[in-house]
């Protein structure tokens, strides 16, 4: 696993997020839940809470984008690049955008949102990417199961390393 340089961690373990915007490729409750899903797969290992909040502050903005959408990466279409985030720290830090180009699923139909989700969402808690190609970090996308879906031990390592582990209660 690697982190981001200087090691960029939140340094509080209840972290909030907001959604922004959806996509037309699925219902907004499957959106809902699919990101609720892709945090757990963190906090199931760490201390870290994940609340969401409506029309007011969080840490993380989660929204879907076409091409330029002034953060000065934009997007390209169809496939190549399907997300982004930012390392955690104030304003655009820990936001996730999702490519809006792409066509979002629940299934193994491309592309998956909760398996995206989850990997950006290491980049918003500190991780880069892994040269494990087994690792959630790992720099392209591969569809696994989401229902049987484990985090890599490598994940784990780094996440742990950030913000230690579940604490046992
Ligand atoms: C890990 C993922 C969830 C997020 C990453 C981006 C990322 O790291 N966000 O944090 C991603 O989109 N990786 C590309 C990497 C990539 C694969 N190819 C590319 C062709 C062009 C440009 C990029 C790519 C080959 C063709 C397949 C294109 C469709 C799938 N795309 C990818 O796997
Ligand atoms: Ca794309
Ligand atoms: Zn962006
Ligand atoms: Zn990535």
């Amino acid at each position: 696993y690697k982190t981001f340089p200087g090691n960029p961690r939140w340094k509080k373990t209840h972290l909030t997020y907001k959604i922004v915007n959806y996509t037309p490729d699925l219902p907004q409750k499957k959106v809902d839940d699919a990101i609720r899903r892709a945090f757990m797969v963190w906090s199931d290992v760490t201390p870290l809470q994940f609340q969401r909040v409506f029309n007011r502050h969080a840490d993380i903005v989660i929204g879907f984008a076409r091409r330029e959408h002034g953060d000065g990466y934009p997007f390209d279409g169809r496939g190549n690049t399907l997300a982004h985030a930012f390392a955690p720290g104030e304003g655009l830090g820990g936001d996730a955008h999702f490519d809006d180009d792409e066509r979002w699923s629940e299934s193994n139909r491309e592309v998956n949102l909760f398996l995206v989700a989850a990997h950006e969402f290491g980049h918003s808690l500190g991780l880069a990417h892994s040269n494990d190609r087994e690792a959630l970090m790992y720099p392209i996308y591969s569809y696994v199961n989401p229902a049987t879906f484990r985090l890599s031990e490598d994940d784990r390592r780094g996440i742990q390393k950030l913000y230690g582990r579940k604490s046992s209660n």
